[in-house]
């Protein structure tokens, strides 16, 4: 499939160079004084330049101690470990600081650090200049969706969990490591923030094209932002790398089956967009400055009971019943307020949501925010049928029990047939 985050790429733009290193892991092992059993055994993994990989598996089972071999953080008591084809273990400290960016959980601020002064950390070590630095700063605090004169003064504490996740991102980048290493980065924020930050790591990954190593126990989250998931067992042996789509489709052992979890067909919602399917144009657009009268004689013409009101830049506004525009002399304020509404970039996942937010149907806005369209719950359902279908092909017919995840709701929600019906 295609890459995470291509969803950000535009035609015209440098994005999606690869300024990455692969990195690959030989035989690497790790034995922590006065245990008895290493804590990883005998890794061997190459991690494409370029790509996230998401090292996921239960607690305990060496994820965090595979990661921190990559910058040295942890010394593997044997193996080998090489970035962009160079010897880790023999490069000094502010070499591989440079090129690995790190991020953890809780973002692992310096308390008594401006925002400015935690993303200013690396490139200090690494002798910048103050004003390169500055300039540093700021650049990154706005890549990170940060506004800098709000923030850039102020202390760990004075920020929202979600605010310091994003610090501890633009500080990881500061000095623009070909390598990100995150350790359950957005393990410690509530699900939406944790949601609004996976997306603006796969816009920023878009653009930076880094080789990303990222560390979740949450298969949901791997799903979401791997370009190849690794299912770690105990001692971190791998028991599939692959991508996201085939371990879903084809778990590769009961361990695998067992982290995938119920309802993968309706994980695989996540990996497709509103884009990639087919969502008609259906709704009857108007705007404020049509006559109610006009727009019923339109809708009159057309059969529909429902029109979208669109401001001027085509945005959707209000839902407008017929009944609504017989006593009515201007469409101004009328009808009620679009609800959820999902962009073309969407996942179906979170259209679904919205879907079933919404009645059985969302308004599908484009790139600038303005109506291009309706999905319904069908052709939610569709896909799933769709997926389950090519599973079943794949497989030989052994996914059978995957039938319920997903097939029994087309039925009931699907009743809404027009656009806005929900209103009533
Ligand atoms: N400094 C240490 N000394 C001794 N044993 C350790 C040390 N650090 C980790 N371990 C052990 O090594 C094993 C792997 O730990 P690690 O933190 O890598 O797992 P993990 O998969 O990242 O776990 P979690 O998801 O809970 O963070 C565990 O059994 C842990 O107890």
């Amino acid at each position: 499939m295609a890459d995470k985050g291509e969803t950000a790429v535009t035609p015209d733009s440098t994005a999606g160079a690869v300024s990455g290193a692969e990195i690959q892991l030989e035989g690497v092992t790790k034995r922590y004084p006065g245990s008895a059993e290493p804590a990883v055994k005998d890794v061997t993994m190459t991690i494409p330049a370029g790509k996230i990989v998401v090292l996921v598996g239960p607690s305990g089972c060496g994820k965090t101690t595979t990661m921190r071999m990559i910058n040295r953080l942890i010394e593997p008591t044997s193996g080998r470990i090489t970035i962009g084809g160079e010897d880790a273990l023999k490069l000094d400290d502010v070499k591989l600081r440079r090129k690995i960016g790190y991020a953890i959980q809780q973002a692992g601020l310096f308390p008594h650090f401006t925002v400015a002064q935690n993303i200013a950390v690396v490139p200090g070590l690494l002798g910048w200049d103050k004003k390169r630095i500055a300039e540093r700063v700021d650049e990154l605090m706005d890549l990170v969706g940060l506004d800098v004169a709000q923030f850039r003064d102020r202390y760990p504490r004075q920020l929202s969990g979600g605010q310091q996740q994003r610090v501890g991102v633009a500080r990881a980048l500061a000095a623009d490591p070909p390598v990100l290493l995150m350790d359950e980065p957005f393990g410690a924020v509530d699900p939406i923030t944790r949601g609004i930050l996976q997306d603006e790591l796969l816009r920023l990954q878009a653009d930076l094209g880094k080789t990303i190593v990222f560390v979740t126990h949450d298969f949901d989250e791997a799903v979401k932002l791997g370009d190849r998931i690794a299912v770690l067992g105990e001692a971190s042996s791998i028991q599939q790398y692959d991508t996201p789509e085939a371990i879903l489709a084809n778990p590769a052992n009961d361990m695998v089956a067992g982290f995938v979890g119920a309802g993968a067909s309706l994980k695989q919602l996540t990996l497709l967009r509103v884009r990639d399917v087919d969502y008609p144009d259906i709704a009857m657009t108007a705007d404020e400055s049509e006559s109610p009268s006009d727009l019923r004689a339109r809708m009159a013409k057309a059969g529909k009971t429902y029109a979208l009101l669109v401001d001027r830049r085509r945005r959707p506004q209000r839902w407008v019943h017929v009944r609504n525009l017989s006593s009515v002399r201007s469409l101004a304020g009328v009808g009620r307020p679009v609800g959820d509404t999902v962009s073309t970039r969407s996942t179906l996942q979170d259209a679904l949501e919205a879907i079933l937010a919404e009645g059985g149907h969302a308004v599908v806005t484009g790139t600038r925010g303005e109506y291009v369209g309706m999905i319904d719950i069908e052709t939610v359902t569709g896909v799933l049928a769709q997926l389950r279908e090519e599973h079943e092909n794949t497989d030989g017919g052994d996914s059978a029990d995957d039938a319920g995840d997903g097939g029994d709701s087309a039925g009931g929600a699907g009743a809404a047939a027009e656009p806005g019906a929900s209103a009533s």
